[in-house]
C-alpha cells in the first residue's frame, strides 16, 4: 500500500500534464525561431540571426506580464535559456571573453546570452577586441567598471585605438569566496592569490581576518583559483565558477566588503544595434585644451534634459595634459534629442566617437 497522499499524485499528474504544453510550446516557439532566421536569409545571405534589441523586448515584455509566484528576474532567466536555445538552432553564437574559464567575465557572457552560446576565453582584454574585430567570433565581453573598486582603465584606452561597437551591457552582482584545495588546512594559509580589483573588493574582510597573510596579485580570479591546487598554505579569492570548475572547497562566503558589490560588462561587436525603448549611448570625446571645455561639453546634455549615467576622465594619447572624456547616458542616437545634442558636442570637441547605442542591461 502506498502511503502517498492521494492529493499529491493528483498534483503530479498535474505537473506532468503541464509539463508536456510546456514541451508542445516551446517546440512551437522553436520552429517560429527557425522560421525567422529564413526569412532574415531569403533577404541577406550574411543576415545577423540575433538582435540584440528584439531579446532586450523579448525579456522586459516576460517581466512586465509575470504575475508570480516566481519572481521577474527568474522568469527572465528561463525565457533567457529558451531563446539561447532557440537561437543556436540556427547558429551557436560565439563569444570571446576574459579568460581564463571561471572569470566573472564569463559568468557575465553567459548570463547575456545564454548557456547555449559558445565562449571562447581570451588572455587579455586586446584579444577580445582582436577577435571581434578579425570576425573570428560574433561578440565579445569586457569588464568596464565595478561599483567598489571604479573603472577598468584598460577596456577604456582600448576603445581609443579601435573601431568596434557596444553592442550592450550586463550588470553581475559579483560575490568573492575564499577557497582553499585539499593541500592546504584552513588554519594554515599564510598567502592569498587574487585579482588586484578583487583584493580591493575584500580588502576590510582581509585586513579584519587574515592581516599577516601575504597577498598575491595574478591575472585573474580563475588564474589564483588554478594555482592553489598545487600550492600549500595558500587560499584564492574568486567566484562559484572558478570554485566549481577547480573543485575547491569554501572556507568563507560573500566576503566582499559591500554587499552591493557588482560589476558592469559591456558587449562589443561589429554591430549597430536599432532602438530598443529603454537604450543607452557611450561616446568618448577629446576636447581642446581651454577653461570651461568640460562645462561646454556637459552644458547640451543638461539643457536637452539627457540623463547622464557615467563619465570618466582619461589621458589622451595626443600629448601632454590632453583629456578625452568616456560619457554615457541614457538614449539611443537615433532619437531626435539624442542626435540634436551629439550635434552640439560635435561642434564643440575636437574629436567625438559614438561608441555604440544599446539596450540597457535587462537581467
Ligand atoms: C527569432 C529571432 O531571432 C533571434 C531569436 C530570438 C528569440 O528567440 O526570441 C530573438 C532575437 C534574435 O536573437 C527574431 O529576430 O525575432
Amino acid at each position: 500500500m502506498s502511503d502517498t497522499p492521494i492529493v499529491l499524485d493528483e498534483l503530479r499528474q498535474r505537473i506532468d500534464q503541464l509539463d508536456g504544453d510546456i514541451l508542445r510550446l516551446i517546440s512551437e516557439r522553436a520552429s517560429c525561431a527557425q522560421q525567422v532566421a529564413q526569412v532574415k536569409l531569403a533577404h541577406d545571405k550574411d543576415a545577423v540571426f540575433y538582435r540584440p534589441e528584439r531579446e532586450a523586448q523579448v525579456l522586459r515584455r516576460i517581466m512586465a506580464l509575470n504575475s508570480g509566484p516566481l519572481d521577474a528576474e527568474e522568469m527572465a532567466r528561463l525565457f533567457r535559456e529558451i531563446m539561447s536555445a532557440c537561437l543556436a538552432l540556427e547558429q551557436p553564437i560565439k563569444v570571446a571573453y576574459l579568460g581564463p574559464e571561471g572569470t566573472f567575465t564569463q559568468q557575465a557572457a553567459l548570463k547575456h546570452f545564454g548557456e547555449s552560446a559558445i565562449s571562447l576565453p581570451m588572455a587579455a582584454i586586446d584579444e577580445v577586441f582582436r577577435e571581434v574585430e578579425a570576425g573570428a567570433v560574433n561578440y565579445g565581453v569586457v569588464p568596464v567598471e565595478n561599483s567598489t573598486e571604479g573603472v577598468v582603465n584598460h577596456t577604456l584606452d582600448t576603445f581609443m585605438d579601435s573601431s568596434i561597437k557596444i553592442c550592450g551591457e550586463v550588470v553581475l552582482r559579483i560575490h568573492h569566496h575564499l577557497l582553499i584545495s585539499e593541500t592546504t588546512r584552513k588554519d594554515k594559509v599564510s598567502r592569498i592569490y587574487s585579482h588586484p580589483q578583487s583584493f580591493g573588493q575584500c580588502r576590510k574582510w582581509l585586513d579584519a581576518h587574515y592581516p599577516h597573510a601575504e597577498r598575491v596579485p595574478v591575472s585573474s580570479n580563475a588564474e589564483a583559483a588554478k594555482l592553489i591546487k598545487t600550492e600549500w598554505h595558500s587560499a584564492a579569492i574568486a567566484g562559484d565558477m572558478a570554485a566549481k570548475l577547480y573543485g575547491l572547497e569554501r572556507i568563507a562566503d560573500k566576503i566582499e566588503d559591500r554587499p552591493d558589490n557588482s560589476t558592469r560588462f559591456l558587449i562589443i561587436g561589429n554591430q549597430d544595434v536599432p532602438m530598443s525603448g529603454e537604450d543607452k549611448t557611450s561616446i568618448v570625446v577629446a576636447m581642446r585644451n581651454q577653461p570651461g571645455a568640460l562645462h561646454d561639453l556637459l552644458e547640451p546634455f543638461h539643457r536637452h534634459k539627457i540623463d547622464l549615467t557615467r563619465i570618466e576622465t582619461r589621458p589622451s594619447r595626443t600629448g601632454a595634459w590632453n583629456y578625452v572624456f568616456f560619457i554615457d547616458f541614457k538614449g539611443h542616437r537615433d532619437e531626435p534629442q539624442v542626435a540634436a545634442v551629439l550635434e552640439e558636442v560635435k561642434l564643440r570637441a575636437s574629436e567625438l566617437r559614438v561608441l555604440g547605442s544599446y539596450p540597457q542591461g535587462v537581467l
